[in-house]
């Protein structure tokens, strides 16, 4: 079976700082797949890498089947999209969400785009209601509902998410992750997601990578991480550090 995601020998180097060395992993079409790491390990920026927002200084990215160079075309977008961390950031202010809406659709070419705003914002749990609210009129959990449908309305079959919750309150945080696990049930989606929560990552995703200093410590399945069967010391550190965190939290 072709891999949604196949990332081989991948470095980046800022300057001369070396963001990421040698990263490679494969991901299937409609796993979900985690990054993990303490903060500066890289995340980020190999998600950024595959997005083309970040120079490939070594190594490939294929998605299904085709090799990324160093320009991404918009077919690329149209498969590929990534939802930031921070919702106040991705969505311009003072847009309406109709207007956010239509902004990809009409960059693409859609000439469906009633039925397409529609049909996302019912699917990301907003309804119509929300349709000509200005962004700095919503809460951040709408905000991201909206950056989701955003993301979705071009049907995409990879999405890249970057801690998609963590600037979000605690129970707006399970509601935002129950939608993308709904979401990519119904459409088959592959996931890429980064986050500092190990216990996010087990519950969202079927396998992880951990990553400490820009190189990959260990793959494993999260139900291993979830058993504490890991190999590598840093991963035996991270789980005591999130245990902790809980215990006293
Ligand atoms: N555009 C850039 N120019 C220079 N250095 C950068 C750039 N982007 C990222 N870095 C550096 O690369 C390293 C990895 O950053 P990255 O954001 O990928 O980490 P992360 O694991 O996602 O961390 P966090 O969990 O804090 O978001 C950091 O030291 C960061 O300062």
């Amino acid at each position: 079976m072709t891999a949604a995601l196949a990332i081989d020998g991948l470095s980046v180097v800022f300057d001369d700082f070396v963001a990421l060395e040698d990263v490679s992993l494969t991901v299937a079409p409609g796993e979900s797949f985690g990054l993990v790491g303490e903060s500066g390990s890289g995340k980020s920026t190999l998600l950024r890498a595959v997005a083309g927002l970040a120079p490939v200084s070594a190594g490939t990215i294929v998605v299904d089947g085709k090799m990324l160079g160093d320009k991404r075309d918009k077919a690329f977008y149209r498969q590929v999209q990534m939802v930031f961390q921070d919702p106040y950031g991705s969505l311009h202010p003072r847009q309406t969400v109709d207007r956010l809406l239509l902004e990809p659709l009409a960059i693409h070419g859609f000439d469906d785009s009633e039925s397409r705003i529609v049909r996302a914002l019912d699917e990301v749990g907003l309804g119509a209601s929300f349709r000509f609210r200005y962004s700095h009129q919503l809460s951040g959990g709408q905000r991201q509902r909206v950056a989701i449908a955003r993301a979705l309305i071009l049907e995409p079959s990879i999405l890249l998410l970057d801690e998609p919750t963590s600037a979000l309150d605690a129970s707006v945080q399970a509601e935002v992750l129950n939608l993308l696990e709904q979401v990519r049930a119904a459409r088959k989606l592959t996931f890429v997601m980064v986050s500092h929560d190990l216990a996010v990552v087990t519950h969202m995703c079927d396998r992880l990578m951990v990553m400490q200093h820009g190189q990959a410590v260990e793959q494993l399945a999260s139900t291993d991480l979830a058993a504490h069967r890991v190999t590598q010391d840093y991963t035996r550190s991270l789980l005591t550090a999130s245990e902790g965190f809980r215990r006293n939290g």
